[in-house]
């Protein structure tokens, strides 16, 4: 470890004691070598012993700065990992975070384009307009068409701090796994997650890539907009795109000022979220405010406007036969059919007892279906689902856990602007259309049709390739045949040896017998003839090799 680290590591250590965040590893855990080596450290007392140890926990995070404070934020969404007070108030962690210097803003934006800013861009304002803890954003106009956009630079300090942080972090991830080996948080694995999730945000260019991916996917779209980007400028430290102006989902007074259709609004945000899981099998996974927006255009015809996409989620065929089937069956309320789904298509071990499943699936699932379809939460469906099917040794996909926190917000903004928003009855249509699609004549038809071009391109061969396959079958049965007669003309030789073998030692021992007896004149003879035997035998085994 070098100096800094150590520094670090001291720092970090420090501030987790003064929040006293040793007092969450269980006292059986600190015999007394370690307690009194805590106690010697006098000077990093708990100095928030009035707080519970939930906040402790969010306050120390948010002191260590913004890796700990979004590895923070990512632990606040697995809630089958952590237990429900510190889940909730992780989720209250909050990337404040002074924003840098304009001018170092510039200098990078310069370094990355390598050219002045004022050869490409016309009104840069020094001044963000937002910064968060990784990305600060800044405005300007292009210089060759005059549209407005934003830049968005990465923190030009924030790469060592992240590297070095990930470093202790894993470091410390070590650690508690193998102080606490059967810990079911799995530390190091949530580490590696959280490092790749950082990794992502910090490569600005498939932030650019997935936006690309969604703007296309929804391009003419009524209901959704995602601004254009300008992929020259674009580089792993910089994001250039179009400038948008739309009112904050969180500003409900500036949505009603502007006479927003706040019913139409809510299903329409439903009904984005399921057409990218089931249409495109891409969707947003930063859903959160302050990166959704509504445009002031048609309020009436509501746009939502989508930002940062720095995480999106991306499913398989199998990912969505699993949400489709299971909610379709949850929406009948036919646990048994969940239970079964779950053995027969290999989700769970096959040794799993179905009648097990189900009751474990019914005890969680039966409380929230008790109340008005409206009122139920599709995301806490899934996030009990998923808890009960860990309990079964089911390895829930990454994909799916990103789905099911999404569709968590998604809930979360559709209720806040609607709370009679009936979930299920604008999400039904979007299960149903996909399974039809699945099975039954349609599904057939689009394999049909999938597969055509292959067939077409195919069809021209096909006499060639079946006058092949017809020689080769005539060239196997040959080739059959005579491996055949080989193996019988084999087994008859070895039965003639095993012939002449049984003979040579019946007259070897009746040549022996006679030696000793009355006839012993026919003694030689039998001899003669069992030698005569072996030879016989050894010639034809000879004759065979
Ligand atoms: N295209 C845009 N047009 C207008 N404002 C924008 C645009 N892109 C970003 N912003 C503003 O900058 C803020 C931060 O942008 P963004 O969410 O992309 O950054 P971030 O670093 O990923 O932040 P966070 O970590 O909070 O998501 C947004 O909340 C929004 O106010």
């Amino acid at each position: 470890m070098r100096p800094a680290e150590l520094l670090r590591a001291y720092r970090i250590g420090a501030v987790l004691l003064r929040h006293g965040l040793d007092e969450l590893i269980p006292r059986a855990l600190r015999p007394w070598p370690v307690r009194l080596l805590r106690h010697s450290l006098f000077w990093l007392g708990n100095r928030h012993k009035d707080q519970s140890r939930a906040t402790r926990l969010r306050l120390a995070l948010e002191a260590l700065g913004p890796v700990f404070i979004k590895f923070g934020q990512m632990l606040s969404t697995r809630r089958d990992l952590l237990p429900r007070d510190l889940a909730d108030e992780l989720a209250l962690l909050q990337d404040r975070v002074p924003p840098f210097p304009g001018e170092a803003a510039r200098d990078r934006i310069e370094a990355s384009l390598k050219q002045p800013i004022e050869a490409l861009f016309d009104e840069f304002d020094i001044s963000p307009l937002a910064s968060a803890s990784v990305a600060q954003v800044h405005t300007a106009r292009l210089k060759s068409t005059g549209e407005e956009v934003v830049l968005k630079v990465i923190r030009p300090d924030i790469r060592p701090v992240i590297d070095a942080d990930l470093r202790l972090m894993a470091a410390l991830a070590g650690w508690v796994a193998w102080l606490f080996p059967r810990n079911r948080l799995r530390p190091v694995e949530v580490v590696v997650e959280y490092r790749k999730t950082l990794e992502a945000e910090l490569n600005l260019m498939s932030e650019a890539a997935n936006a690309i991916q969604l703007r296309r996917n929804f391009e003419g779209s009524p209901e959704l907009y995602v601004p254009k980007v300008y992929t020259d400028f674009c580089r792993p430290d910089l994001l250039v795109m179009e400038r948008i102006y739309g009112i904050p989902v969180s500003d409900k007074g500036a949505l009603e000022a502007n006479g927003t259709n706040l019913q139409l609004l809510a299903e329409r945000g439903v009904r984005v979220f399921f057409t990218q899981v089931f249409r495109d099998s891409f969707f947003h996974a930063d859903m959160h405010p302050g990166n959704v927006f509504v445009s002031y255009l048609h309020p009436e015809d509501p746009q939502w406007i989508g930002i940062d996409c720095g995480i999106v989620g991306t499913l398989n065929r199998e990912d969505k036969r699993y949400l489709a089937e299971n909610f379709l069956a949850f929406f009948n309320r036919d646990y048994r059919k969940v239970a079964e789904l779950h053995v027969a298509s290999g989700w769970v071990p096959p040794e799993t007892k179905v009648e097990e499943f189900e009751a474990a699936i019914r005890t969680v699932l039966e409380p929230i279906f008790a109340k008005p379809l409206a009122e139920i939460s599709f995301g806490q469906v899934l996030l009990n689902l998923f808890n009960t099917a860990r309990r079964f040794h089911m390895q829930v996909q990454p994909q799916l856990v990103l789905l099911q926190k999404t569709l968590l917000y998604v809930e979360g903004l559709g209720r806040q602007l609607y709370p009679q928003l009936d979930l299920w009855q604008t999400a039904k249509p979007f299960l149903e259309q996909w399974m039809r699609q699945q099975i039954g004549p349609q599904a057939a038809w689009t394999t049909i049709k999938e597969k055509a071009p292959f067939w077409a391109e195919k069809l021209p061969q096909l006499p060639d390739m079946l006058y092949d396959v017809l020689q080769q079958a005539q060239r196997q049965q040959h080739q059959f045949d005579r491996l055949y007669r080989q193996f019988h003309h084999q087994q008859q030789r070895q039965s003639r040896n095993r012939l002449w073998l049984v003979l040579g030692t019946s007259l070897l021992l009746a040549g022996v017998l006679l030696l000793n007896g009355p006839n012993a004149h026919w003694a030689p003879w039998s001899l003669a003839g069992a030698a005569v035997s072996w030879l016989q035998a050894w010639r034809s085994s000879r004759l065979g090799a």
